[in-house]
């Protein structure tokens, strides 16, 4: 039987070079595991447009819809800015995502005990987290339309639009219901109900799937402002969050600093089951291309290690592998291995990109 396969998309910035060490535990694990996956790479983002004049060729796209899994680095940077948004690198994920129909990103926030000391948060307030926001991720304000920047009398006047239909609510709804119930069976859905119609339907909606599908699982609905706040206060109230696209890519970033940094926060992006059973997905750290960062081998790579990680779950069913990887990361950061945006202002010494990606190495074979 033909092994599972993998396409790496690992994108701009810091993309290829926390890629790079996922690459080494895909070798570790065919080499002491005797599990294999046939890689391919391809372009996508900024890199995608320099070589072909757009973010994501169709070629690309059909070997993203071909494959059991994509694994994605991050895109965009500064030498695109000034871009037509149509080009814009940060289009082509969002074209990978509508057309894979990835409806449902699960974006896991735990905190390891290493790192408790080290939030922006009280050690008491982070210390065991461990939640996961469930964000809707092909429809909302991101895709509706009309969209645009118009010309409106004398001034320019820019457009986005929130549109969402019950379907789209609904099956989100039942992933997060889905996950409550393998987890602490808690749902909080977070909206503006009180100020946008889409809310107001979202509330509905999801109410609605729970009480005549899930009526087991606890279900809870906050604002999303309120959301915010209440995370920052005492985000252990959470088991599962669900929520639209843009309430969710920014309650996911905030998130992060709860587990110490952006660098630590992974993602998969499922769809609906292919022929296999298993979901349409694609695997990506929920940080972007850093150009802050990018090419001086600071880049933690553990988001990305780590969505490697649910990949090995959710796309292969290898949960032991799984837990394996994330056991060594835990180990790693235990150890007391910490990349830059890891060390407090008092400073220390800082591991590379490469040095963390040799750490949790060392620490997989340690598991053997
Ligand atoms: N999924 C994706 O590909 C995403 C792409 N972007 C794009 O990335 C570019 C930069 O956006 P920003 O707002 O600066 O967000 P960002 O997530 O790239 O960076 C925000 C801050 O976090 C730090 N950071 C992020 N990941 C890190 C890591 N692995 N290790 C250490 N530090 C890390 C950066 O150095 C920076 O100070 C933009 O073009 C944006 O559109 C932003 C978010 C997601
Ligand atoms: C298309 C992305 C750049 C938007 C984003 O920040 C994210 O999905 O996390
Ligand atoms: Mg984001």
């Amino acid at each position: 039987m033909a092994n599972p396969s993998i396409l790496i998309l690992a994108g701009d910035g810091i993309g290829p070079e926390v890629m790079a060490e996922v690459k080494k535990i895909i070798g570790w694990m065919g080499d002491k595991r005797g599990i294999h996956f046939d890689v391919s790479e391809d372009l996508v983002g900024g890199c995608a447009y320099d070589a072909h004049g757009t973010p994501l060729t169709d070629a690309t796209m059909a070997r993203a819809q071909a494959a059991d899994a994509v694994l994605l680095g991050a895109v965009g940077g500064p030498k695109y800015d000034k871009l037509d948004f149509s080009v814009k690198p940060e289009r082509g994920l969002l074209r990978l995502r509508k057309e894979m129909d990835l409806y449902s990103n699960l974006r896991p926030a735990q905190c390891f005990d290493a790192l408790a000391d080290f939030s922006s948060l009280k050690r008491e307030v982070v210390a065991g987290l461990d939640i996961v926001i469930v964000r809707e991720l092909t429809s909302g304000v991101y895709f509706g339309e009309p969209r645009g920047i118009f010309k409106e009398g004398n001034e320019r006047v820019g457009i986005n639009t929130q549109r969402y239909t019950e379907s789209e609510i609904a099956r989100v709804a039942r992933s997060a219901f889905e996950l409550a119930r393998k987890r602490n069976n808690k749902v909080c859905s977070m909206e503006k109900a009180n100020v946008m119609e889409s809310g107001i339907l979202w509330r509905d909606v999801v109410t609605e799937v729970h009480d005549r599908e899930y009526p087991d699982v606890e279900l809870s609905h906050m604002y999303a402002d309120a959301g915010a706040m209440q995370l920052c206060r005492w985000p252990k109230q959470f088991d599962v969050i669900v929520t639209d696209n843009l309430f969710g890519d920014l309650l996911s970033d905030a998130a992060a600093m709860l587990t110490g940094s952006l660098g630590m926060l992974p993602s998969a992006s499922l769809g609906a089951p292919m022929a296999n059973g298993r979901p349409k997905a694609l695997y990506e750290p929920v940080h972007g291309s850093a150009p802050d960062i990018a090419g001086q081998g600071k880049a933690n790579p553990i988001a990305c290690i780590l969505s490697f990680a649910m990949a090995l779950r959710y796309s292969f069913d290898l949960g032991e592998e799984a837990t394996r990887v994330e056991k060594a990361v835990e180990k790693v950061l235990a150890d007391g291995v910490r990349t830059a945006d890891l060390m407090g202002p008092e400073g220390g010494s800082p591991v590379s990109t490469g040095q963390m990606g040799d750490a949790i190495i060392s620490a997989l074979d340690a598991s053997l």
